[in-house]
């Protein structure tokens, strides 16, 4: 189940609130358009009066020059319908995308703004899904309702009164009709948003489905899973497909039953009307003209109802949109002013959503302000947690993490992540070149910058290989680089962030030792060159760590030691078994064993 999702109950009043909230920045412009379309509306109602107009007056007379006025009114009457048509079209289109183009901007930024877990909890193709397709679905709907909505109800009060005034014993028919008309559209309201919804949910399942295996296209070429991936999508596909149908059925015998309704009101007034010819109290022209007007109502009266269908399917969207507009954004406190300080884990205990052991548990930890430290521990410790704290991807369960004193909590975000740079396991590439992706760090960066950091990580030789240098395009459809470059790229990307507390989590695990070495050359130059730099150095070969100012120990999400690398080693602890444990394997790094500095 989405993390979003929730038991929204059918047409209720919320969401039709919430398109007004949506709507109401544009109301001028809908009142301007609903008049450009009612005048249009209006226009049109006029010209069953041509047919009376011809049938009674015209032909009658054998006249060429009231022939002639005639074509010349006729003609010209219908090019200012046309433009008035044209423009109303063009300018209702140009509005609807306004509004779902606001939509769809308010969706994303508050995706992006969503805290870490969301992430975990609703695949991002069904995100993806919410803020593309949904928005998209919502189209219809605004189109149809905030513009042509209002000219068809002006045309239906119009032309009731015209059809009252040209004979309101015949008119009463609509009195019959109408409400049987307005009845089987309301019966199937819930029916249809409920299907709506079913729909949109698994286009949100289908983008999932396939936008997974894409991201993982090499895993499932590895492991021949072309078929079992083509069963999982054809399932969804399936249940799409199947629910479409159902909705079809249901929007068909609305739209039958709402169609021989009307019918049936054109058959009861050519019966009526006919028997009133017979007696003399109505003319041929007159019935042939309440006839055409019935049937003009009867178009925006069928429209209105078929609206329904659309209605609730831009609901159904609207649902789901809302669902991620109403979703809380990740708190955060008001503190701009980023204190200097310590950064202390005080009895932080930490459980990942649906995780029954804790990731930490009671950690106490003190990471010195311009110092560097390591951590220590095995695979699954806690050691890329304690970091996703730091950022405040995820806030402890109890305990607090605070900063100079202050709890993290209540900082800013921007200003908190702006004095942290991370360089994670696994480096992530966009789609631009080499400099614009070093530059993600600072986008204002000059080109200068951007090479230096790149000297400083020791990517400057690879990068001048590549076929355009810092031009190289990067990324899906760009050059594709090793998992060593990707880390220096990231080491040059966070180089350029100029933070005041760098994190390596693994940064360079990915690269031989001759290259590891000549980074941590580069890294201890940047330390000693930025003033205060405090640093979190978590890392696979324990031999790089020994420099650290302070080296913890962590064992299951607790710190077990704590110390230089002399002390610990004389301690003859965890640490020490660890160190030998490497030592006696080979030179590079194994055994699952997992180091910091
Ligand atoms: N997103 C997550 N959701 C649920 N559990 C998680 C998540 N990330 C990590 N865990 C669990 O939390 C615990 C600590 O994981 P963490 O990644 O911090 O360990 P680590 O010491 O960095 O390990 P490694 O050296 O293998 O990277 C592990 O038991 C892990 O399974």
């Amino acid at each position: 189940m989405s993390a979003l999702s929730s038991e929204t109950p059918v047409a209720g009043a919320a969401p039709l609130s919430r398109l007004w909230g949506m709507l109401r920045p544009y109301r001028w412009r809908i009142v301007g358009l609903s008049a450009l379309i009612s005048a249009t509306a209006a226009l049109s109602a006029a010209s069953p009066q041509f047919v009376r107009i011809a049938l009674d007056v015209v032909i009658p007379s054998g006249e060429v020059r009231t022939f002639a006025l005639f074509g010349a009114v006729f003609a010209a009457f219908y090019i200012v319908q046309v433009v008035l048509q044209y423009a109303g079209m063009y300018l209702s289109f140009a509005f609807t995308q306004s509004v779902v183009s606001d939509i769809r901007m308010q969706a994303w930024s508050r995706l992006l703004r969503l805290p870490v877990a969301h992430f975990a909890e609703e695949r991002s193709g069904s995100l993806t899904s919410r803020v593309v397709n949904d928005v998209n679905a919502l189209e219809g709907m605004i189109q149809a309702g905030a513009t042509r909505l209002a000219g068809q109800l002006f045309s239906i009060l119009v032309v009731s009164v015209i059809l009252a005034s040209m004979n309101w014993r015949l008119a009463l028919v609509n009195l019959v009709v109408m409400p049987l008309v307005a009845g089987v559209t309301r019966y199937y309201q819930g029916p249809l948003r409920r299907s709506a919804r079913e729909i949109r949910k698994r286009v949100g399942e289908m983008n999932a489905v396939s936008t997974e295996a894409i991201g993982n296209i090499q895993v499932v070429k590895s492991f021949v899973a072309e078929i079992s991936e083509e069963e999982r999508f054809a399932r969804e596909n399936t249940a799409y497909v199947d629910q479409n149908l159902d909705r079809r059925k249901d929007v068909g015998a609305m739209e039958g039953l709402v169609t021989l309704l009307a019918n049936w009101g054109i058959g009861a007034i050519l019966l009526l009307g006919g028997w009133m010819v017979v007696q003399g109290t109505l003319t041929v022209g007159e019935l042939t003209a309440f006839v055409l007007y019935q049937r003009q109502l009867q178009r925006p009266v069928i429209s209105v109802m078929f609206f329904n269908n659309q209605l609730q399917a831009g609901m159904a969207a609207l649902d789901r949109v809302s669902e991620l507009l109403d979703a809380a954004p990740e708190e955060q406190g008001d503190l701009t002013e980023v204190p200097r300080g310590d950064l202390v884990f005080d009895h932080v205990t930490f459980r990942y959503p649906g995780a029954e052991i804790p990731a930490l548990d009671g950690l106490d930890l003190r990471l010195h302000d311009g110092r560097t430290a390591a951590l220590v521990g095995s695979s699954g410790s806690g050691k890329t947690t304690v970091t996703r704290l730091m950022t405040r991807f995820h806030d402890p369960e109890r305990g607090r993490v605070t900063l100079g004193g202050v709890d993290l909590r209540e900082l800013e975000l921007r200003a908190l992540r702006r004095v942290i740079a991370v360089v994670p396991q696994e480096p992530a590439l966009f789609s631009g070149s080499v400099a614009e992706n070093i530059g993600y760090a600072d986008p204002s960066a000059a080109r200068g910058r951007i090479e230096e950091a790149a000297r400083l990580a020791n990517a400057e030789e690879f990068i001048h290989s590549l076929p355009q240098g810092y031009d190289t395009p990067l990324g899906e459809r760009g050059v594709k680089l090793s998992g060593g470059q990707k880390q220096r790229i990231a080491i040059a990307r966070a180089i350029l962030k100029d933070a005041r507390i760098l994190v390596l989590d693994e940064a360079t695990s990915a690269l031989d030792s001759e290259s590891e070495a000549i980074i941590q050359d580069a890294l201890g130059g940047l330390f000693a060159r930025t003033s205060g730099l405090t640093s979190l150095v978590i890392a696979h070969r324990l031999s790089t760590i020994e420099a650290a100012d302070v080296i913890h120990v962590l064992e299951r999400g607790r710190r077990v030691e704590s110390g230089t690398h002399a002390e610990l080693l004389a301690l003859g602890g965890r640490y020490a078994t660890l160190h030998e444990l490497q030592r006696s394997a080979d030179p590079e790094p194994g055994m699952g064993l997992t180091a910091a500095r």
